[in-house]
């Protein structure tokens, strides 16, 4: 039974895929309400409200994946979860539409004075003159992220008569004249403006991205905007501008510390805002819990995530081609890792063959989990093996090759240790499944089953009798044996494997016959 923790307020409606499974347990309760539970529960849900601390993860030791329901990540410590092996996802268009449609009503009320007209009005008041706005049509709009609400602002903005010129490192050329919008560096972007509306998440980089020495670039007269995540217009920079006539006025639905109780910010005339309400609509709300809870679904399946932070992302189509290699990956690194009882300082691997025709990085991240899970705990995968590598000092390196020897797919791994290395090449036939067919440069063909026994010993008569007999001996019944060997008379290997798991004392026994070079027990 996996034991889900929903933290925030997320629309049951859409939890539904959840709550119908059999082996799953949906907790409604805050952090604080759950603090007894934490150290049961396998994935948290949460919107922006909890902090999911590397300190909250520490109280959670079964936590396996976190789902945020919304775009914004910040509110999770990714790194933490990253070097735990927990799986970040998020719903990264649920609420797309709501928060770009938020942002344009907060832009035509901040040029038109809708909320303090709106006050002023209530009030028992009739200023029409004090109320008298600016149109947004022949307006240049500078949109700063030019991301998914960003596009959807600027096709709005065309709308309205709009000139959208954006600010994007990352927007491609392409991109930009689909859009029909101009690229253009900040420092050009931000003069040129009349309105400016910032959509990137929060960063270090952006963090502080425009403050006092940019707005002072800015036309007199500017209005600004930030419904994306408080912090990126730093807020005392845009005071001391708004206060001193530079920046016209301000729409905000985010703030740095959320209640922003008696903010200075708000007790300015020509700041408009909203309680961090850009995603808070029917549809959106129900998009993303829809997402979120299809996402944990999924992972619980064990099968791969399409919208992870922590993890590559992987299509439908792309997961459906890596789905047979992935278990044979992690064969091999684990059978590799368990000949290898030694300090290890590279591992490559290699990809041949027309099925492997995709981004294979998804790939040598399982098999470099599947290296790492019998020398390390059971807590690597696909999300920290690269890391785990890392600060172990390995260098892990991928590369394609022409050749695949005859086999539609052939995956070879060579482990460079301190004293020796290792080749090992598997490959998956359809309707037959995995097969390794290379150890140690020595052609073999066997299936990676749960208890094998691999040695390496002379090729001499009655090696192979005297290995059956001492296992006989023992009652020890063998499954299956493959044999392999590059010449008569050289070194051979033999491969055997076993209904149940090996005891140790068995080497012990084996280690007798002096023709036996090296012996390694195997358990996948
Ligand atoms: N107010 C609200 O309720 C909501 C706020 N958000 C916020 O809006 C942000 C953007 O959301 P999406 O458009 O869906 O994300 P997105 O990932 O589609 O777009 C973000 C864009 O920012 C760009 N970017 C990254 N670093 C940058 C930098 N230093 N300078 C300029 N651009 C940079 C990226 O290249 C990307 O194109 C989210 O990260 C989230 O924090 C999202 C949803 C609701
Ligand atoms: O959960 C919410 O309402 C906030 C949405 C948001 O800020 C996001 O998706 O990044």
């Amino acid at each position: 039974m996996y034991r889900i923790l929903v933290a925030d307020a997320i629309k049951p409606e859409g939890l539904g895929p959840l709550s119908e499974a059999s082996n799953i347990l949906l907790i409604q309760k805050t952090v604080e309400e759950a603090a007894n539970e934490l150290d049961q529960i396998d994935a948290i849900l949460v919107r922006s409200a909890t902090k999911v601390t590397e300190d909250l993860m520490n109280r959670m030791p079964q936590l396996k994946i976190i789902a945020r329901a919304g775009v914004g990540v910040d509110n999770i410590d990714i790194p933490a979860a990253t070097k735990r092996g927990i799986v970040v996802v998020n719903a990264p268009d649920g609420n797309t539409i709501s928060t770009a449609e938020h942002t344009f009503a907060m832009m035509a009320s901040l040029m038109r004075h809708i909320p303090q007209a709106y006050a002023s009005l209530k009030n028992g008041e009739w200023k029409r003159s004090s109320y008298t706005g600016t149109e947004l049509r022949s307006k240049t709009l500078g949109i700063v992220g030019f991301g998914r609400i960003g596009g959807e602002i600027a096709k709005r903005a065309k709308v309205f008569g709009m000139e959208v010129i954006v600010f994007d490192p990352f927007l491609t050329a392409d991109r930009a004249k689909k859009m029909s919008v101009t690229s253009l560096p900040l420092d050009k972007l931000l003069p040129k403006a009349d309105i400016i509306t910032v959509h990137t998440p929060l960063t270090n980089e952006t963090r502080g991205l425009i403050n006092k020495e940019k707005l002072l670039t800015c036309k007199k007269g500017v209005y600004v905007l930030n419904c994306a995540r408080g912090g990126i217009l730093d807020e005392d920079d845009l005071y001391e501008m708004i206060v001193k006539g530079h920046v016209a006025g301000a729409a905000l639905d985010v703030f740095v510390e959320e209640p922003p109780l008696g903010h200075k910010l708000l007790e300015l005339d020509n700041v408009i805002a909203t309680p961090h309400l850009g995603a808070s609509t029917k549809e959106a709300q129900l998009n993303v819990a829809v997402q979120v809870a299809q996402e944990v679904l999924t992972y619980f399946e064990g099968n791969p995530v399409s919208s992870s932070i922590n993890l590559p992302a992987i299509s439908k189509e792309v997961f459906e081609k890596v789905q047979p290699f992935y278990q044979l990956v992690q064969q091999m690194g684990s059978i590799a890792s368990q000949c290898m009882k030694e300090g290890i300082q590279e591992i490559s691997v290699t990809y041949a063959g027309e099925s492997l025709d995709f981004d294979t990085a998804i790939l040598t991240k399982s098999l470099i989990s599947g290296f790492f899970k019998s020398r390390v705990d059971a807590s690597v995968n696909e999300v920290n093996a690269l890391l785990i590598a890392k600060e172990r000092g390995i260098t892990v390196g991928e590369k394609i090759s022409a050749d695949s020897l005859g086999y539609s797919n052939l995956i070879s791994l060579k482990v460079k240790g301190d004293n020796r290395e290792l080749t090992i090449s598997g490959t998956y036939i359809e309707n037959y499944g995995s097969r390794i067919v290379n150890l140690n440069g020595f052609k073999i063909d066997f299936h990676p089953e749960e208890n094998l026994l691999y040695i390496q010993h002379t090729d001499k008569p009655g090696v192979i009798g005297n290995v059956g007999k001492i296992l006989g001996d023992h009652e020890v019944n063998i499954a299956t044996m493959q044999v392999g060997r590059k010449e008569a008379g050289g070194e051979a290997i033999m491969v055997l494997s076993f209904d149940k798991p090996l005891s140790d004392n068995m080497k012990q026994f084996l280690k007798e016959t002096e023709e036996i070079t090296f012996m390694a027990l195997i358990s996948l």
